[in-house]
């Protein structure tokens, strides 16, 4: 296919004021556990969030993954409860934090109107797939670049999103009927929200700090990093 037959479109930058709600909406976003209205997220919008995700980039493009939508309560209730086993386990691992660990709040899955997993389909695209050839995790990674799509899309339409990731696998495999060849990566909570932290909750609430970017450049080698 020749260069003028595949459609190409001005590259320059955004408009400023465009440009600058790209960059709020990345700033702006937030991991969302405790606000969520219970109200509904309205069809139309919920399908903007699914393609923002869905035009996310993909090794050889092969859009390896999969919406699961959960609104089912009895779903959701085994779903909370696989968490709070897990959660328990996870906090035995920090038994100097243990107070504050167990005052963070983790999850938002019975208060968000609407859960959702997006999962990996490792066979998608078939046995060899275009740069996936050296690193087979690169599906993953592309399943990640589709969540964090869903995430800054959410933040510009007014809809938290919190990640929960505490669960034993085998618990979200089993509750959600996954094959074998799919992988659950993001456990996703969504719902209106009317406020959110200006800052990442964990800091606000002492577990953990935002690293300074300067600490994390650096040039041509690993050895020449500042702590080195
Ligand atoms: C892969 C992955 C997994 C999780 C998270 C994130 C990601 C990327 N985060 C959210 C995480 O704590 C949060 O992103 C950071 O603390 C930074 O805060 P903001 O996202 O900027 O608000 C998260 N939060 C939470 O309350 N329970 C969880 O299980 C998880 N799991």
């Amino acid at each position: 296919m020749s260069e003028d037959t595949v459609g190409l479109a001005p590259a320059g930058p955004f408009p400023p004021a465009e440009r600058a709600a790209v960059y709020r909406a990345i700033r702006e976003r937030r991991d969302v556990r405790g606000q969520f209205r219970p109200d509904p997220i309205d069809p139309a919008l919920l399908r903007r969030l699914l393609q923002a995700a869905h035009d996310g980039p993909s090794v050889g493009l092969s859009q390896p993954w999969n919406f699961i939508l959960l609104r089912d309560p009895a779903l959701r209730a085994r779903l909370h409860a696989a968490f709070q086993t897990a959660n328990a386990e996870a906090a035995a691992r920090f038994p100097d934090r243990a107070a504050l660990y167990s005052s963070l709040k983790l999850e938002g899955i019975l208060q968000a109107p609407l859960n959702l997993c997006i999962t990996c389909d490792r066979t998608r695209g078939g046995a060899h797939v275009l740069g996936r050839t050296h690193d087979p995790s690169t599906d993953l990674y592309s399943t990640a670049c589709a969540v964090q799509n869903l995430w800054l899309a959410a933040r510009a339409e007014g809809i938290g999103v919190g990640w929960v990731s505490i669960f034993r696998p085998e618990d979200l495999r089993s509750i959600l009927r996954l094959p074998d060849h799919v992988v659950p990566v993001a456990y996703l909570c969504l719902g209106h929200v009317r406020e959110l932290h200006t800052q990442p909750e964990l800091q606000a609430r002492g577990w953990g700090r935002r690293l300074p970017l300067d600490d994390l450049i650096f040039e041509d080698s690993w050895d020449s990093r500042p702590t080195a």
